[in-house]
């Protein structure tokens, strides 16, 4: 019997024994349409709730329009009424969002107790949200009624069935989140029956169990979803914290259970830990699980709308996160790349193209022979003939490395070295002769660099001067004026950053020093390293090769 699974379940405990058989093929569950699975974003709300994060009314709508791409079913645009950059949203998305695939949705508590659902102004700005659908947050644990709510149990019911009746008699479509519902069920479960059902009577679609604390795992988790669905057959959902850094296991964990509607972030942004990875969860059920769940296609741009949120949001890119981190597909070990060469399913869980990202080869002191083939395979050079060549470059790579060096970020430099070590010599735009740079601290003013450079380009001896605010900044503008009547293309290179590691750091001033270099011509950009006693030295070493690639991609011949 496939997906099939029993789990039994200690009254008032979450100990259990569960034989899980494996899980279900595309065909055992298959899922028709977006309507029977239920993916709902709630990046707007609980995601905006992450310490740190402050979104614009611009960016929320920037955002929504990226997860209608996604092609979640809903977007949970924020409280109205109780957070005015949401009400704003709301009032300006009637015109200037127009979602092809998502449902927006607006959040909000039940009504306040001893009063009416229809006098409270808080429902009324659900009401005025103008939203098909109303999610509305309810107590379901008995602590939280009798202690935070400060009022009975009865009563609680009453403001969810009342709240519930009204939105619903106002043509609104109702989800319920039962906050707490784990907690609240392990604490006195015949209660959160009863939250569930007075939900789903009044004529909520959906009950949402809630991790609001997110202490749970999996195995508990899958028990009581599947006691909840046994119990009452309400349509399930999950919101799953991560504290426990389960929220996406447990997430799945519902869904195995009978969920049918999985709520997350982008990103996992969210309250403390955040909350289940939306991108994650939706990757692992269509592939994992073969539920379709995005519209064809959708999954495919994962990786972009994962990148574009994390610009919208202001958060760096995690690169380990699940499927479209930039390192989730990225492979160091020698050994792993030369399985790979053979079959790159021999090392990797998926294919990444299913998610829009793309498999990287990593070349450092870890790589052997096949890594760098892959590389130079990746950076356009077929080099599988030349097995000295390999061997060649494989050993300088892994003595460049225990000097300092770091490839793996520097792949322009990698491959000025690949170059190098096929053609016998370094490609070479000019020969630099010597350099030096002098600071001034001037009183009242602010530093000023002077650097001399001299070198030889197109047959001539060249000696120039120029002025910068720092060191690497003068050499830069010297290198400029030194080759750019030659060589014009350098107009368009600009550096763009600069990092430096001190790589042994006991030894203090004395210590090697590592520099990367980043550098666009507008289109792409690329890096270089550069290893030095002295930070300058390894500045210029990054900035030349820098340079040079720069100038390789723009097609520049090299004038002896
Ligand atoms: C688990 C979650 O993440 S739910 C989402 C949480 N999000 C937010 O809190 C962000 C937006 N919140 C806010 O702007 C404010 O907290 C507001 C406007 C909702 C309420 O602000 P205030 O009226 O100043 O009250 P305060 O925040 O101190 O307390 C919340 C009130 O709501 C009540 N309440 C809490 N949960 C619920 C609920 N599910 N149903 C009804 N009332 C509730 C509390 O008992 C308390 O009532 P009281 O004022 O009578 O004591
Ligand atoms: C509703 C919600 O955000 C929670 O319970 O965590």
């Amino acid at each position: 019997m496939p997906g099939a699974q029993t789990s039994r379940i200690r009254e008032g405990s979450f100990v259990l024994s569960a034989s899980i058989v494996f899980p279900p093929t595309r065909e055992d569950r298959a899922v028709t349409d977006l309507e029977s699975f239920h993916v709902y974003d709630t990046s707007l709300r609980d995601g905006a709730q992450q310490e740190g994060l402050s979104l614009s009314v611009h960016d929320k709508l920037a955002i929504a329009g990226h997860l209608d791409e996604l092609g979640v079913g809903f977007v949970e645009g924020g409280w109205p009424g109780a957070v005015p950059k949401d009400t704003e949203f709301f009032r300006r998305a009637r015109t200037e969002l127009n979602l092809k695939t998502a449902t927006l949705a607006a959040f909000g508590a039940t009504r306040k107790a001893g009063a009416r659902a229809a006098d409270d102004p808080q429902v009324r700005a659900l009401l005025d949200a103008e939203t098909p659908v109303v999610t509305l947050v309810a107590k379901s644990h008995v602590g939280h009624v009798e202690r935070a709510l400060r009022t009975t149990l009865d009563e609680n019911l009453a403001m969810i069935a009342d709240t519930v009746a009204y939105l619903t008699e106002h043509g609104r479509r109702v989800f319920v989140d039962c906050e707490h519902f784990f907690d609240g069920y392990r604490t006195d479960p015949a209660y959160a029956l009863r939250v569930v059902r007075a939900a789903t009577e009044a004529g909520a679609d959906v009950a949402v169990l809630c991790d609001t604390n997110g202490g749970m795992l999996p195995d508990d988790v899958r028990a009581v979803v599947a006691a909840v669905a046994a119990e009452t057959g309400a349509r399930l959902g999950m919101h799953a914290h991560n504290d426990t850094g389960c929220a996406v296991a447990n997430t799945v964990a519902a869904v195995d259970a009978g969920a049918t509607h999985v709520q997350g972030t982008v990103n996992g942004t969210g309250e403390r830990t955040g909350n289940a990875d939306i991108v994650t969860i939706v990757a692992n059920l269509e592939l994992k699980r073969a539920l379709r769940v995005l519209p064809d296609g959708a999954l495919q741009e994962a990786t972009r709308i994962a990148h574009a949120v994390s610009e919208l949001t202001n958060i760096v890119p995690y690169s380990r996160q699940p499927y479209v981190g930039a390192s989730a597909f990225a492979h160091k070990a020698g050994l792993h790349a030369s399985a790979i060469k053979v079959d790159p399913d021999l090392y990797q869980h998926t294919d990444p193209e299913l998610v829009g990202n793309d498999m990287r080869l990593l070349v450092s002191d870890m790589a052997g022979r096949a890594s760098i083939e892959l590389k130079s395979r990746e950076l356009g050079y077929d080099v599988s003939g030349d097995r000295e060549l390999v061997t060649r470059v494989t050993q300088r790579v892994k003595d460049l490395e225990a000097a300092g060096y770091t490839f793996e970020a520097a792949d322009a430099s990698f491959e000025l070295l690949l170059r190098t070590e096929a053609e016998g010599q370094r490609l070479s735009y000019f020969d630099v002769e010597s350099w030096r740079v002098i600071t001034e601290s001037r009183p009242g003013g602010d530093a000023l660099s002077e650097a001399t450079v001299k070198l030889r380009a197109g047959g001539e001896r060249v000696v120039v001067t120029g002025e910068g605010n720092g060191p690497v900044n003068a050499l830069d503008h010297a290198l400029r004026t030194a080759i750019g009547a030659l060589y014009p293309e350098i107009d368009k290179l600009e550096l763009i950053d600069f990092r430096v590691r001190i790589l042994d750091a006991a030894h203090g001033t004395d210590a090697v020093t590592r520099v990367l270099v980043e550098m666009t011509d507008g289109k792409t950009s690329w890096e270089t390293v550069g290893v030095g006693a002295n930070i300058i030295e390894a500045s210029w070493e990054a900035l030349v090769d820098a340079v040079t690639y720069g100038l390789l991609r723009q097609g520049a011949a090299a004038i002896s």
